[in-house]
């Protein structure tokens, strides 16, 4: 699914209006019955008061239709226009005669105080916002979210103070539960500094016109079942296990081996033919016991990897490096050594990149479309620090570039940099994977589907997916509190089934 910016969208909502044809009043029509088909489906039992806050733009506009629906349906609904501005949109003066008992809200005084516990409804400022709100109106977004314990606010298209490309700093801005965005994501959404401002995102569709979205360039996308449906690759029925590829897994150290295990297992999981793990020593018995399926190399050295670059084979269909494995010097000279001799796309993870990290140069001996997956502090330490979240998208994006790589930083939504510039968002995942070890499993999870024949991109985009899903569904089960690393392994061929069937 594209991610299109404000400036997209009003032209989306143009092309619409001269290409579907229909007009501007009766789209905004459509989509605001969407957002009061929601709340009718969500508060619809027993349905508790609505107090709706309009401004004087197409936002507000919605809020205005959203009030005489739910009215119409018999709920119980307040509305208030909040004039923050003299002049109203046309869309918006149009309906104002049609929800007669609209209240109105020039100063800070005039809020008005909210009983009975309900449901605030935030239509003051949506993808029109071009600068942070300042003055009253942002006095009357912070009454709004004083309301917090005691109604369920829910923001129609952005949490107003949001601008949907441009960061928002400490400007003031609603804290909704529920965001029903229309048929995009906004950029804003997926960045971590606004988590708590859109809560929990519903997009709904509105029917803008599919010629448009088809044709639009952009940057920004979000995973979505129809790219991963595409992606997905079913077995060859003649298959055996040379079809597969031969993948090498280079992790683990001295306390560390269960870095090891997870990365190896998730690989042969992922579905790669074979699999071997180069290891210390030290972590012979404990691979061997755990990870039966796999091979084992083991170095000479009793704690830690500093030779590995001297087994690797070009039969090898691919190698994952990094977890567990330590930032001593000799690992990091067979690190180097590796990166000379190794010309396949890899995967690089943890202590692989704080090794990089600390040899910048060897950034540019990683082979093209490898694939990097920090999280924000090994991407700090790989590249520096930014102001704010959309610069280090911008850093992200750029350096994908430079460098010719795939870099993953990780987070709620992962954002996936390729090398054209491109970042794909992953969606799948929960708050239960922030647990030591997910990280391990993603390293074997992308290093098993490349290691098959996937693409870089598509065991990238495929392989983020999965293991968010296997999260979704192992926390469904057993829950995000006890959820842990090897349930993520565990719960993938679920993952597989349902990319499979849908
Ligand atoms: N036909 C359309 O264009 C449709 C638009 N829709 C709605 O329209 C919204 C966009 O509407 P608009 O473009 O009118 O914009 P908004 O309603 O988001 O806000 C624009 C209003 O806010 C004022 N404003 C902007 N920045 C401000 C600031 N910092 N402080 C105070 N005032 C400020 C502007 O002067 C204008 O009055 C979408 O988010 C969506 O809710 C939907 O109804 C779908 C159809
Ligand atoms: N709140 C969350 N929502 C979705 N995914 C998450 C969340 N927290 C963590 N994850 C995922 O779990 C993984 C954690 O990786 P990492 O921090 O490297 O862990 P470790 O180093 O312990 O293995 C990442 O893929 C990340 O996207
Ligand atoms: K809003």
């Amino acid at each position: 699914m594209k991610i299109l910016s404000a400036q997209q969208i009003r032209a989306a909502d143009a092309y619409t209006i001269e290409h579907e044809p229909i007009r501007s009043v009766l789209l905004m029509e459509r989509a605001a019955a969407e957002c009061a088909g929601w709340m009718v489906h969500t508060f619809g039992e027993n349905p508790p008061p609505f107090y709706i806050f309009c401004g004087m733009g197409n936002n507000g506009g919605d809020g205005l239709v959203i009030a005489r629906l739910l009215k119409e349906h018999g709920f119980s609904v307040q509305a208030w226009l909040v004039h923050h501005s003299d002049k109203a949109s046309e869309d918006n003066l149009a309906n104002q005669p049609h929800y007669p008992e609209l209240q109105h809200i020039h100063s800070l005084t005039d809020f008005p105080s909210i009983d009975a516990e309900g449901v605030v409804v935030d239509a003051i400022f949506g993808t029109g916002l071009s600068r942070p709100v300042e003055g009253w109106t942002a006095g009357i977004i912070h009454k709004i979210n004083d309301q917090r314990g005691r109604h369920t606010i829910v923001s129609i298209d952005m949490p107003s103070g949001l601008m949907a490309d441009k960061p928002a700093g400490h400007a003031p801005c609603i804290h909704a539960r529920y965001t029903l965005s229309f048929q995009f994501y906004k950029l804003a959404f997926m960045l971590p500094e606004n988590a708590d401002r859109a809560g929990q995102v519903v997009i709904l569709e509105i029917g803008l016109h599919p010629d448009y979205i088809t044709q639009v360039q952009t940057r920004f996308h979000v995973v979505d079942k129809h790219i991963v449906r595409t992606i997905y690759q079913p077995r060859d029925p003649f298959a055996h296990k040379g079809t597969y590829g031969h993948s090498l897994i280079i992790a683990g150290s001295y306390g560390k081996m269960g870095a090891a295990v997870l990365s190896a297992r998730a690989c042969l999981r992922a579905g790669a033919g074979l699999v071997t793990a180069h290891i210390p020593r030290c972590g012979y018995e404990i691979m061997q016991t755990a990870v039966p399926e796999a091979m084992c190399e083991t170095e000479d050295t009793q704690h830690i990897n500093t030779h590995f670059h001297e087994t690797v084979k070009d039969s090898y269909a691919t190698i994952g490096i990094g977890p567990g494995i330590g930032t001593e010097a000799a690992t990091a000279k067979a690190l180097e050594k590796l990166l000379s001799q190794y010309e396949k796309p890899m995967v690089l993870d943890a202590d692989a990149l704080n090794i990089i990290s600390t040899y910048p140069f060897l950034l540019h001996k990683i082979p093209h479309s490898s694939i990097l997956t920090p999280h924000p502090k090994e991407f700090e330490r790989l590249f520096g620090a930014t102001e704010d979240q959309f610069e280090r998208l911008e850093l992200l994006s750029s350096k994908a570039r430079e460098l010719q790589l795939y870099i993953l930083l990780k987070g709620r939504y992962s954002a996936m940099a390729c090398p054209d510039g491109a970042v794909y968002f992953n969606p799948t995942g929960n708050p239960g994977m922030a647990s030591a070890g997910s990280g391990d499993v993603l390293t074997g999870i992308l290093t098993g589907l490349l290691c098959q024949g996937y693409t870089p991109k598509a065991a990238l985009l495929l392989g983020a997916w999965l293991h968010g899903l296997a999260g979704d569904l192992a926390a469904d089960d057993i829950s995000e509190e006890s959820l842990i690393a090897e349930d993520i392994i565990n719960y993938l061929g679920q993952a597989w089934l349902n990319v499979r069937n849908t």
